[in-house]
C-alpha cells in the first residue's frame, strides 16, 4: 500500500526502512519508564545528536509531502501535543511558513480553551486549546513523537474538530506502536516514520 503512494521518485518503503534503520541505532529506550511494562522512547536521545534530528526532521517532511500532500495546500495549520510535538512542530510550521498552535495537558494555557479528557498506555490526562486560534480556515496537521494507545491523538483530534469549524487532515508521528492498535481510535489517518514492532 505504502508503494502505491509513492510520489516525486520517493519510494517510502525503502525510505521507511533505511531511516528505521538509522534512528533506532541510535534512539535510548528506557525499560519499565514512567511505569512497569512501558518501553520509553525518548525523543531526546535524537534532538542530543543534531546530524540524526536534521536527518528525522528531513525525513518527516519527505512523509508528509509524500503521504500528506502539499502544505499550504492539503494542510494550512500545525497543531503540536505536549511535550514532544512541541519539538517537531514548530520546526516544520517555519519550514513551510505556516502557523503553528499547542495542545496542553490541562490548566497550561492562558485565556478561554477547550477541554477533552483522555486516557494513555499509563495513566489518564486532559488536555486542551485556546479557544478562537483555529476557525472553519484551518486544516490541521497534528505532530507528536509516538502514536501508542491513540487515546493523546484521538483527543486532540476530537479537540481541533470541536474548534469553530476547523478539521483535522491528518496526524503524524516518528514512532507507532502497532500493537497497542492506536490507529483505531482514530478518525484520521496518522502517519509514521518508524514502527516499533
Ligand atoms: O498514544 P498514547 O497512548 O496516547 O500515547 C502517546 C503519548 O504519550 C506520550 O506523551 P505523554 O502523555 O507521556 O506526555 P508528555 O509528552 O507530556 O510527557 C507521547 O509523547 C504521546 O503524546
Ligand atoms: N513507549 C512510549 N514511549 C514514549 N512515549 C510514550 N507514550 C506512551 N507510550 C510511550
Amino acid at each position: 500500500m505504502v508503494e502505491e503512494q509513492s510520489a516525486g521518485g520517493t519510494d517510502l518503503t525503502e525510505f521507511k526502512q533505511q531511516i528505521s534503520k538509522e534512528v533506532m541505532a541510535q534512539t535510548k529506550f528506557f525499560k519499565d519508564f514512567p511505569k512497569k511494562g512501558i518501553n520509553f522512547m525518548d525523543l531526546f536521545s535524537i534532538t542530543t545528536k543534531p546530524a540524526l534530528f536534521r536527518k528525522v526532521i528531513d525525513a518527516l517532511k519527505t512523509l508528509i509531502e509524500v503521504e500528506v500532500g502539499r502544505p499550504g495546500e492539503a494542510f494550512n495549520y500545525l497543531v503540536g501535543l505536549e511535550a514532544r510535538g512541541f519539538v517537531l512542530g514548530p520546526i516544520l510550521a517555519m519550514e513551510y511558513g505556516l502557523p503553528f498552535t499547542a495542545i496542553r495537558k490541562k490548566g497550561k494555557l492562558p485565556g478561554d480553551t477547550i477541554v477533552e479528557e483522555y486516557k494513555l498506555e499509563y495513566g489518564s490526562d486532559a488536555c486542551e486549546i485556546q479557544k478562537e486560534v483555529l476557525d472553519q480556515s484551518s486544516r490541521v496537521l497534528i505532530l507528536d513523537d509516538l502514536l501508542a494507545t491513540g487515546g493523546t491523538l484521538c483527543a486532540a483530534m476530537n479537540l481541533i474538530q470541536k474548534c469553530d469549524g476547523a478539521q483535522v487532515v491528518a496526524s503524524v508521528v516518528v514512532f507507532d506502536i502497532p500493537a497497542l492498535k492506536g490507529r483505531d481510535k482514530l478518525t484520521k489517518a496518522c502517519h509514521a516514520l518508524i514502527s516499533l514492532d
